[in-house]
């Protein structure tokens, strides 16, 4: 049974009220209270019979959890502009009344979204509904941070509210959060298996070594789709629960929007800033695990020495490094890659640290550092001109920054790949591989197709 700390909600609504009279604006009101252990798939699973869009993230060591229900803040803007977002919120906080009794920020009003892959190709048919950029805050969150646990409650009191309704639906809803004893999960089972044109992805891919051959660029990022169909609809909860026990080192994510989800497991951390210290990630270069110690020890050897490989990584540490280095100081960037172990494959990883000047934020730098060449090319605008005009793929929010930030634009942002949309029965994939001189089609082709078991696995496939 799981006892919350009696917050007087009625009383926070009704003062929030009295404040959006007096400024004839809503009011942006947040309720933190402190509850005892629970665990954050079960309460997104039961987020479904609200019937409420969800969302879902776990940081990489799974320290920070984030799990949250309903939408009752959204920011959203169709040209995707990072500054249209930082406004709006700003402005809600200017326009907020906060009860946050602990010392912990991860526990107050907090943004969840992310921003398209590229803002200037429109959602078409498979993403639509997740145009432009789109931040939500949850109705209800569930913080857990190493293992003290949260409960935020955010709700826009206007001057016409009728506060003692509001006040009583959150509790009831509340109470039907919490206290479920056991979330109902479903397996999933893929019954259909679609590669979305492989041969035409190779022959992309020859024709980007072509490119790249010709000296008009140097690494493009070139990504392919999985469709795959379920014989009913996909339970979501599953498929997080799959990806947080299978994908160590990963951030596990899910965005829903109107029965649509958004879900993935990426190592990449784009960017995370804590009290203006930075810390990014270059991830970009690829070998499978060994099937013995002595075999994942060699593949990993064979990896960190790599010509092909090391070079994919360079072009994302460069431009990385150069990022960081126009809105942070005290950079720190190790010369040398070191292997980042994943369940199926390993990558060549670097990390990056250093610290914010005054004046930028999180989603200043989100800005700066996306697409990185892990997800793009190099040169940027080149690599994204040929994705634009030849890549298949609609890629909506695939290899698109998703995360969070808080009050004070702390927070983190992931890059969104090993990801999968899932819209009730069907489901697409998508993975991606850096393309440079050496890529053989054939090879990259495989990669990505390594790339793809993480998720068929986490949606059920056929065995
Ligand atoms: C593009 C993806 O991954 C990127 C490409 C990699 C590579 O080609 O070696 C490795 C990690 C990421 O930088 C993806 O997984 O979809
Ligand atoms: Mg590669």
């Amino acid at each position: 049974m799981i006892e919350t700390k009696e917050i007087n909600i009625d009383g926070v609504l009704q003062a929030a009220q009295k404040q959006s009279i007096d400024k004839s604006a809503p009011t942006f009101v947040s309720v933190t209270e402190k509850i005892d252990k629970m665990n954050a798939i079960d309460f997104f699973q039961s987020g479904k019979v609200l019937g409420k869009n969800r969302i879902y993230w776990s940081s990489s060591d799974q320290q920070t959890i984030f799990a949250g229900i309903g939408d009752a803040v959204i920011l959203a803007d169709s040209n995707a502009s990072y500054n249209t977002i930082k406004n709006k919120w700003k402005k809600w906080m200017q326009n907020s009344k906060i009860v946050n009794p602990y010392d912990n920020t991860r526990s107050g009003p907090i943004a969840f979204g992310g921003f398209p892959f590229d803002s200037e190709e429109p959602a078409e048919e498979l993403w639509r509904g997740f145009d432009g950029s789109q931040f939500r805050v949850p109705t209800f969150l569930l913080t857990i941070d190493h293992s003290d646990v949260y409960l935020t409650t955010t709700v826009l009191v206007e001057e016409e509210s009728h506060v003692d309704q509001l006040a009583a639906e959150l509790i009831t809803e509340k109470h039907q959060l919490l206290h479920v004893t056991h979330a109902e999960f479903q397996d999933n089972q893929i019954v259909l298996k679609h590669e979305v044109d492989p041969e035409a992805w190779k022959t992309l891919v020859e024709r980007a070594t072509e490119k790249i051959a010709a000296n008009q660029v140097d690494k493009i990022v070139l990504a392919r789709e999985l469709q795959v169909e379920f014989d009913q609809p996909c339970d979501v909860g599953q498929v997080l629960s799959q990806l947080q026990q299978t994908q160590q080192h990963s951030y596990v994510f899910a965005w829903e929007k109107d029965g649509v989800c958004f879900v993935g497991a990426t190592p990449e951390r784009l960017v995370k800033v804590n009290d203006q210290k930075v810390f990014s990630a270059c991830i970009a270069g690829t070998a499978p695990r060994g099937k013995t110690v002595e075999q994942d020890y060699e593949f990993g050897q064979q990896l960190l020495c790599d010509q092909k490989n090391r070079e994919e990584h360079q072009f994302v540490v460069d431009m990385i490094k150069q990022a960081v280095h126009s809105l942070a100081k005290s950079v720190h960037i190790p010369d040398e890659p070191v292997l980042y172990p994943l369940k199926n494959l390993q990558h060549l990883y670097t990390p990056v640290e250093a610290e914010l000047e005054e004046g930028y934020t999180l989603l200043d730098a989100v800005e700066k550092l996306h697409p990185t060449p892990a997800l793009c090319g190099f040169p940027r605008e080149t690599a994204l001109d040929f994705i634009r005009h030849f890549e298949k793929l609609e890629r909506g929010w695939y290899g698109a920054p998703i995360g969070w930030f808080d009050q004070h634009f702390n927070g983190e942002f992931a890059v969104a790949i090993r990801s999968a949309l899932i819209n009730e029965e069907k489901a697409s994939l998508f993975a991606g591989c850096g393309v440079v001189k050496d890529s053989d089609p054939e090879i990259e082709y495989q990669e990505t197709a390594i790339k793809f078991t993480p998720m068929l696995h986490a949606l059920g496939e056929l065995k």
